[in-house]
């Protein structure tokens, strides 16, 4: 939401309200389609729609959604059952060094239970909140969830935000249970917060061990018990949603599709009804996990198709392909990603320029969630203004440009957009809006031609033991927060939702609650200017030459630092002797000095603008 400061205090938090479901009743499958049985081609028209089932694993980072993925790809043959089964679905470098899930990814597993074949489609979501956006996109494919919450941990912020995503999609939510196996598990206790915050009741909580594959076949089970299938008929005309693209260098986009409606198959002329461009499709297939391609897709499948798209822009996420001459109905978009973190990226060396432009254009061509505008800064020279979901999200873009393309870049301190309602009939004209967006604050306009400036503004949920309550309460004060609700969960822990201005939080606001615990408080400006001066300070390479840092609020200069310079021994060669020599090669290295400085630049390695950004220390 965009609001003044004051209408900020007005907000609502939606109220919590009940879900459905129904209990569990576990029974072991009776065969699964091994790895040899889908060598050809397959046919999809042996799973009519009422045993087809499209879910998603949602929960909080590290609760186990990579892992029970996993699980279920062995259980249904997917994949064969060895030990180096880790984050199969999470395929990208950075995803498995950070552990998280960046681009989520779908797979169709074949499952036979009760002698029917039925095809699941799992879909996994990161569960970062930067990547909110992506889980957004999967549940809009789904008709229903397994929300996944840690025994030990219990319900966390991430685990309340993706409920609420699959419960306004009016999605079954079934409650899952993971690592039973932890010394410190206490699975009753989570069971009990799930009935409290989410009104689900406890006995249709699922426990499972995903690592040691405790209890997850009766996982699968209630996946085929109690989520729907989807309402989709094969004699309507082509209806498919795209829900995730990616990008193949040799062979164009592939486009991941929920049939809504129709079948589709290979040589099908199609169109898009955000582009009206035309396509013939060269390939459909589902992905098990890997891509397989199948005769046809038919309605209520998940799949993906190759129709000759150049670049992921020509398969918008939330966009609707239907048959040439047939034209249909365009589903609801929804949510598309909006960038809310914006950087400038400068090349570390000019002559850098064009190839970080063409590794940029590569890595956005399979994120289409990332803005690109071209910039120039007189100190930086030409470079980029950029737009990400967050801050992770950012460096995790900065990772791959690294790894997958070699490049080295300059970050800019990020900032959020803002936007102004002008007064000037002259601003006015000259922008053909009254109200404007600023994604670069250069770019600010003069507040008298301002009738009121806006920020972006976010409902945080924070879970936390209760006696740090006090403390929490007073940083979010400090963040400009507005309290907007708080609850027990349990006995000790409270959830607490606070409408805070983004750019209050968006670069340090979860190291700053980390460390909250140690006792670490602050006076803003001093203690904010003097960590980064003091983190500037241990980024900086010496030089030759003392480099002073100074914070300033206005003219007023708040904190200083410095950097020491290097000394070269000038004396080292000379032996005992005399005093006025040994004064006149100081003096001289003093002058040296000196003039280096007047013309002496200072390179600033890209990793303190990240290091500095982050004012406080997790220490
Ligand atoms: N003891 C135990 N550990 C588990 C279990 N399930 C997952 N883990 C561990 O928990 C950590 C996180 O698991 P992931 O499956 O990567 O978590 P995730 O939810 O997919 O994480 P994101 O992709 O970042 O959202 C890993 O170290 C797993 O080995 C379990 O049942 N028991």
């Amino acid at each position: 939401a965009w609001v003044t400061e004051a209408a900020r205090k007005g907000l609502l938090w939606p109220h919590l309200a009940p879900a459905r479901g129904t209990a569990a009743e576990s029974r072991a499958p009776d065969r699964c389609y091994s790895s040899a049985d889908r060598k050809e081609k397959i046919d999809m028209s042996c799973f009519p729609v009422e045993n087809t089932r499209n879910f998603s694993i949602i929960a909080h980072v590290d609760h186990g959604k990579s892992t029970l993925a996993d699980r279920l790809l062995e259980l249904t043959g997917a994949i064969d059952k060895t030990k180096n089964n880790k984050q199969v679905l999470d395929k990208l470098q950075v995803e498995r060094e950070r552990g998280i899930t960046v681009k989520a990814q779908t797979a169709s597993l074949f499952y036979n239970y009760e002698g029917k074949q039925y095809l699941l489609n799992l879909i996994d979501t990161p569960g970062h909140v930067d990547f909110s956006y992506e889980v957004s996109r999967s549940l809009s494919a789904c008709q229903g969830v397994l929300l996944v919450v840690d025994a030990n941990e219990g319900i966390q912020a991430q685990t309340v935000a993706n409920f609420f995503l699959a419960f306004e999609a009016q999605l079954s939510i079934i409650p899952v249970i993971n690592k039973i196996d932890l010394k410190n598990a206490d699975p009753e206790r989570v069971e009990k917060q799930i009935e409290k915050v989410f009104d689900i009741p406890g006995d249709e909580c699922i426990k499972i061990s995903a690592k040691l594959g405790t209890n997850v076949e009766s996982v699968l089970d209630a996946v085929i018990k109690r989520i729907p299938f989807p309402k989709a008929h094969c004699r309507n005309p082509l209806r498919a949603l795209v829900f995730d693209s990616t990008f193949d260098q040799y062979r164009g986009v592939i486009a991941n599709v929920a049939l809504f409606d129709g079948v589709v198959s290979k040589g099908d002329k199609i169109v898009s009804a955000h582009t009206q461009k035309t396509y013939e499709v060269n390939e459909v297939g589902v992905l098990n996990p890997n891509e397989q391609p199948t005769h046809k897709l038919y309605a209520g499948q998940v799949g993906y198709l190759i129709a000759g798209m150049k670049d992921v822009t020509e398969a918008q996420i939330g966009d609707t392909l239907y048959l040439h001459k047939q034209p249909v109905e365009p589903l609801p978009g929804f949510k598309s990603a909006k960038p809310m973190v914006f950087a400038g990226m400068y090349p570390v060396d000019q002559s850098e320029y064009n190839n970080l432009k063409s590794a940029i254009e590569k890595l956005t061509l399979n994120d289409s969630s990332v803005v690109v505008h071209r910039d120039s800064s007189l100190a930086l020279g030409a470079g980029w203004r950029l737009g990400f979901l967050g801050l992770l999200h950012m460096e995790v873009f900065n990772q791959r440009l690294e790894q997958e393309y070699n490049a080295s870049v300059i970050l800019t301190t990020p900032t959020v957009p803002y936007k102004a309602v002008l007064s000037s009939a002259k601003l006015i004209k000259e922008y053909r809006e009254k109200e404007i967006t600023i994604i670069n604050p250069a770019q600010f306009p003069d507040k008298s031609k301002v009738t009121e400036y806006l920020e972006p503004v976010v409902l945080g949920t924070i879970i936390t033991p209760d006696e740090y309550t006090g403390k929490i309460m007073m940083l979010c004060q400090a963040r400009r927060a507005v309290q907007k609700n708080m609850m027990y969960i349990d006995q000790n822990r409270v959830m607490l939702k606070y409408l805070f201005p983004l750019n209050e939080i968006v670069v340090d606001f979860y190291d700053s609650l980390k460390s909250l615990s140690s006792g670490y408080a602050r006076d803003k400006a001093y203690s904010v200017g003097k960590a980064i001066c003091e983190r500037l300070k241990d980024s900086l390479p010496r030089q030759l030459f003392e480099i002073a840092i100074q914070a300033a609020l206005g003219s007023k200069i708040i904190a200083r630092e410095t950097v020491k310079a290097y000394r070269k021994n000038v004396l080292a060669k000379c032996y005992g002797g005399d005093i006025t020599r040994k004064m006149k090669l100081l003096k001289r290295q003093a002058e040296g000095k000196k003039k280096l400085r007047k013309v002496g630049n200072v390179e600033v390695p890209k990793d303190a603008f990240i290091k500095v950004l982050k004012t406080q220390s997790d220490k």
